[in-house]
């Protein structure tokens, strides 16, 4: 019962639905016992030699009326349940979509997109064949058997009835006794599945590399090897299926060999007529269906129950960064940043990676952050955009606590222009105007104005419609840059946060670029993150990382006194320079 925790408020918007579904089935089910009894009815009037020409258009009339009304039924509760199946399913995915955007980014460090993938598409639709064709199945097997039975019993006779039924109980017994194991069948399959999912993924995503390297063929085995794990993980489950079916067929059939045995021995000594024969044995092939329907649904229902306890354990996942619950009002919101005494380890991870940073950033103060690579740059600015669970007292905005403030509007006040420059498969207008419910057309020139990428949209076949690649694959790393940097100063913040987001453009332009971001952002905070000294020379402070520890800090001209790592590097890289100039 617990598994069904999440999906019950789903099942129960769509209760009306389904009982009305499961009521039209059940008049269908009654309207197909009735034909066999016109059969029986047939034949006895007609061995009695009571038959006359009249008489048959009514037994023509009954079977074809009888089809005519079940078809339709049929279609009316297709549509109701299957609909409503559906629906549960596309209310399920999203629910699940919602949650899996709420998670912070340390679970997308440890759960890989294919399996996630996987859950929202083969997971997903496994719920709905339980709670869809399933329920149909379960509620027509079981209202069929029993009617069945009952008219078997009431319209021919008793004894014949139970000898008759008797080999049915084995086959759910099989079914049953085979239940764990089709679970774990089944498991199997679903991870198989994922696994190659997750393979295709990535291969595709890092196709560029893979050709550039000339690994097609290495990666081609190792999708083979995974599309054979699934291949086996189905074969699995289909030997099982391809033994348990002929084995229920077999059952049932035994069912039918007592009836003609036993039956026929009550016509011979006159206990029931030929009719009654006749409508018995009808019956007999009839209860085959509900039997190994039942068989059927109850691996539909393992499936979902394997699937449901997988898509539980996402929506079980707490967002690990949840609003407090007492929240400080974030306005009227003055961009000053203060952190103090911050250390911070990784979730999982022994080290700290960053050691007792403190630095304040005051109101359109412009701090730059500097360090060797894999110094903690780029883990502070996760921390100050709250994307990793910091402790209290050490984070201020505003000089309030970030623990204390709403998380998105926080997040509303800043852009940020992330290493990684990720852009949609969608246009370029479309990932500039990205922080926004609608585009507007001024603001996102203006933006990309600002960050030197105009001129160059420009030049695309449809400028700013264009529509970009997967990741943006059709524009140089520059360009891309410059989008993300347009895409953070579009929603014109009073934070603004670079991470390396000038190291693929040449000096030249990083200049350009920085003097129309003076011009733009005065009495914006900026917080740059760089590896090329010239982006952060005219900074109001420069912090050096080393370590996960600030080993130095102020302005360029102070630093330059120091002797120390800035001024290290300051001189290595005005040497690289020179001799790139000179070569
Ligand atoms: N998700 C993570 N889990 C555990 N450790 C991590 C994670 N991300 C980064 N690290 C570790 O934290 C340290 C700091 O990494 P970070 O990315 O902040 O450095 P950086 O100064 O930005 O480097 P770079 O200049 O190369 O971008 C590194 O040792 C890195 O291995």
């Amino acid at each position: 019962m617990n598994d069904l925790k999440y999906i019950m408020p789903h099942l129960k918007r769509y209760i009306p639905a389904y009982i009305f579904g499961i009521l039209l089935l059940m008049v269908i089910d009654t309207l197909q016992l009735v034909t066999p009894l016109i059969i029986g009815n047939f034949t006895d009037t007609l061995m009695s030699g009571n038959l006359t020409a009249d008489k048959i258009p009514f037994y023509m009339f009954a079977v074809v009326g009888i089809a005519v009304l079940v078809a339709v039924g049929r279609f009316g509760w297709r549509m109701t349940i299957i609909t409503t199946s559906k629906k549960l399913e596309y209310s399920l995915r999203n629910q699940i979509f919602e949650h899996l955007e709420k998670l912070p980014l340390n679970y997308y460090n440890h759960h890989k997109t294919g399996d996630l993938m996987a859950h929202c598409t083969n997971d997903v639709n496994s719920v709905r064949m339980a709670f869809g064709p399933g329920v149909v199945m379960f509620i027509d097997a079981m209202f069929m058997g029993v009617m069945t039975i009952f008219l078997m019993i009431t319209r021919v006779n008793l004894n014949l009835t139970l000898l008759a039924i008797l080999p049915l109980p084995l086959i759910a017994f099989f079914i049953i006794a085979l239940g764990k194991h089709i679970q774990n069948l089944f498991k199997g399959v679903q991870e198989a599945f994922s696994d190659l999912t997750d393979n295709v993924q990535e291969a595709f995503s890092g196709i560029r590399i893979i050709k550039s390297f000339v690994m097609e063929k290495k990666t081609l085995d190792h999708f083979n090897e995974k599309s054979r794990e699934n291949f086996d993980a189905n074969m699995n489950l289909v030997k099982l299926f391809g033994f348990v079916q002929p084995l229920v067929g077999f059952i049932a059939t035994t069912s039918t060999l007592i009836s003609l045995v036993y039956g026929g021995t009550l016509v011979i000594d006159q206990v029931i007529t030929i009719g009654e024969f006749v409508t018995f044995i009808t019956y007999v092939g009839m209860l085959t269906w509900p039997v190994m329907a039942l068989g059927f649904v109850y691996n539909m229902i393992q499936r979902g129950q394997v699937s449901l306890r997988r898509i539980n354990v996402i929506l079980e996942t707490e967002p690990e960064i949840a609003d407090a619950n007492h929240l400080l009002d974030l306005y009227p919101f003055v961009p000053t940043i203060d952190v103090k005494n911050l250390t911070f380890t990784y979730p999982g991870a022994e080290e700290p990676v960053l050691k007792n940073i403190h630095f304040s950033v005051q109101r359109g103060e412009t701090v730059a952050i500097i360090g060797k690579t894999g110094s903690g740059k780029t883990t502070l600015m996760n921390l100050l955009l709250k994307l990793y669970n910091v402790d209290d007292g050490t984070i201020f905005y505003n000089n309030k606590d970030l623990n204390d403030l709403p998380i998105k509007a926080l997040r509303d006040q800043i852009g940020y222009v992330p290493q990684d420059n990720f852009l949609f498969s969608k246009s370029i207008a479309y990932n500039i105007g990205f922080a926004n419910e609608t585009l507007e057309d001024d603001q996102i020139r203006s933006a990309a104005e600002v960050s030197q990428i105009h001129e160059e949209i420009m030049t695309f076949s449809e400028a700013y419609n264009t529509e970009l690649g997967e990741r943006g694959v059709n524009m140089s790393g520059g360009q891309k840059q410059r989008v993300s940097i347009a895409r953070a100063l579009y929603k014109k913040p009073p934070i603004v946060m670079l991470d390396d987001s000038l190291s693929a453009v040449d000096t030249k332009t990083e200049e350009s670029i920085l003097g129309h971001l003076k011009e733009e952002l005065a009495g914006t905070t900026t917080l740059i993150v760089a590896h090329r000294i010239s982006t952060i020379k005219d900074a109001d402070q420069i912090i050096v990382l080393d370590q996960g520890e600030i080993v130095e800090r102020g302005t360029h001209e102070t630093l330059m006194t120091l002797d120390g790592i800035y001024k290290d590097m300051y001189t290595k890289q005005l040497l690289e320079e020179k001799i790139a100039k000179e070569s």
